[in-house]
């Protein structure tokens, strides 16, 4: 007898996907516009707590990204992600263009789709979005950035 398939625990393929540096299939970058640039979309469904993608990248010490952020380019500042992991300061920095989906994802403070949580890998931290909602196929792809006045959250975009 058929038994039914168990379900992957999200957690769990968080922690391949991150170990095999690979992006799970199921997404497309599109271009939005000249302000938000490029976004990444579902090109399937996804169930509330689904684990979408990581934000791969340098694990780097909050030294290394400070030393980063004053040669950067403001085009590349944008891709350091800097959190807190055992009460220290970290940061990964993503600005070198890998191939990877994680880093084009947009901020959406309203209605995100998503969250992004720090999870354990070999005693190191990965930055992994997981969904909090169901997602459909064509859906952008967002999560909430973080309570910080970035410029583009008080711009009122026309419509066409
Ligand atoms: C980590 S990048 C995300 C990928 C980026 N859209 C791209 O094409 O490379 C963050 C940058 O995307 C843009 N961005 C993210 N969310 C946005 C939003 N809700 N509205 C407008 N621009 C946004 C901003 O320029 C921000 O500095």
């Amino acid at each position: 007898m058929l038994r039914p398939r168990r379900k992957a625990n999200p957690k769990e393929e968080a922690i391949q996907f991150s170990l095999n540096n690979k992006d799970r299939n199921g997404f497309e970058i599109r271009f939005i516009n000249d302000v938000k640039g490029r976004g990444v979309f579902s090109c399937t469904e996804f169930e509330k707590g689904d684990f979408l993608l990581e934000y791969r990248g340098d694990l780097i010490s909050k030294e290394e990204c400070e030393r980063r952020q004053r040669i950067y380019h403001k085009a590349l500042k944008v891709f350091m992600f800097e959190f807190r992991f055992n009460g220290k300061f970290i940061c990964v920095g993503a600005a070198r263009d890998d191939g990877s989906l994680g880093r084009l994802v947009n901020d959406d403070h309203i209605n995100p789709n998503c969250r992004m949580k720090t999870i354990r890998v070999d005693g190191k931290p990965h930055l992994c979005l997981f969904a909090i909602r169901s997602i459909c196929p064509g859906e952008e792809i967002t999560y909430n950035y973080g309570d910080s006045e970035w410029p583009w959250r008080c711009k009122v975009f026309k419509s066409s």
